[in-house]
């Protein structure tokens, strides 16, 4: 077993918008760096607001866009290297939940369909009736049972049950890594909890990790071991979640916690700048210098480096609100 699950290596992705001819690129990942140890199961949220590159960097983990730049190695074996990379382990290995359960099911077919195609595909289970077993249990991890889900269409579950209902499925090849993007946002403010609560409780008695991509910082404080923010593609700032939302040191992530209310809402759309977007994804010095209030010519200048703070901590940032609080 590698030391590591997941490493994300300097990776980029460039799209081209608006034609070939007019167009211009777009580098909506710009050099990310991260992991996840193998041997400590966690929860790594990725923040930013919309636009900033979180699905795209999480498209790249689910092997749906290659890297323009960069290598993604998953438990010491890299996307790129065609010969260590088996297709079939990695279907195993790394499962998606999407945001709107409703689009992952179709309405014509009943939910226990997916469920029993799912482990009798993926070799699972060899049979009908072993592939009972299979799905009951995933069920009852999920707090269902088979008896309740058997014969019943998307429409007869809650938002709520059918996330659960998913991470079932998910849950049916044994990952060890779930990469969940905005799992609770189409989902009501009183059942995000319960969604957000499962995977801790998966990530303690499966040691799944999860990459959680989410607008919601306040289900991110409650469920985040590590915190990773992303802006205009950039990772900006990384480390333990509860440090960074406590004491941000990037001032985009101070911005971001001083508009968390309550479990459910989003940033005001205050913070956005969408007129901005395209420009900013440009910018070869700090990309948030126009926004920051503490910018100065150097943050005009260059791009900072990543700075380490202590251990597990880093913020791509000159000025870290830290320094100044210290
Ligand atoms: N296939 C694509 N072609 C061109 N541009 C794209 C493509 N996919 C994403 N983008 C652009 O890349 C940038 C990052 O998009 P991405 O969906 O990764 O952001 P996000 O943080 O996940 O946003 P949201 O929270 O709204 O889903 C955006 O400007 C988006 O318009």
């Amino acid at each position: 077993m590698a030391e590591k699950l997941l490493e994300i290596k300097g990776v980029s992705k460039i799209f081209r918008v608006g034609g070939m001819i007019r167009g211009k690129k777009l580098v909506a990942v710009d050099d990310v760096t991260l992991s996840i140890d193998n041997d400590k199961p966690v929860i790594l949220s990725i923040v930013g607001e919309s636009g900033c590159g979180k699905s795209t960097l999480c498209k790249m983990v689910l092997r749906l866009h290659n890297p323009d730049m960069g290598e993604i190695i998953l438990d010491g074996k890299s996307f790129a290297d065609k010969k260590s990379y088996d297709p079939h382990q990695f279907k195993l290995d790394v499962q998606p939940i999407f945001q709107n359960p409703y689009e992952s099911f179709s309405s014509r077919k009943t939910v226990d369909t997916y469920l029993y195609n799912t482990a009798l595909r993926l070799g699972i289970a060899k049979n009908r009736s072993e592939a009972d077993k299979v799905v009951d249990e995933v069920l009852k991890s999920v707090g269902m049972s088979l008896q309740v889900v058997k014969g019943k269409y998307p429409t007869q579950f809650s938002g709520g049950e059918l996330q659960r209902v998913s991470i079932a499925r998910a849950l049916i090849t044994r990952p060890k890594l779930i990469i969940a993007d905005e799992p609770v946002a189409a989902i009501d403010a009183s059942m995000k909890m319960n969604i957000v609560n499962l995977f801790k409780e998966l990530r303690d008695k499966y040691k799944i990790s999860f990459i959680y991509i989410t607008h919601d910082l306040s289900t991110a404080y409650y469920v985040s071991d590590y915190i990773a923010t992303l802006y205009r593609g950039c990772l900006i700032e990384y480390g333990p979640a509860k440090e960074i939302m406590d004491n941000p040191a990037h001032p985009y992530t101070d911005l971001l916690m001083n508009s968390v209310p309550r479990v459910g809402d989003k940033w005001k759309d205050a913070t956005a700048m969408p007129d901005m977007e395209g420009k900013e994804y440009a910018i070869q010095y700090c990309k948030f210098a126009p926004r920051c209030p503490y910018a100065t010519d150097k943050c005009r200048q260059e791009r900072p480096e990543p700075t380490q703070m202590g251990n597990e901590r880093m913020v791509l940032c000159y000025h870290p609100l830290t320094e100044k609080k210290a």
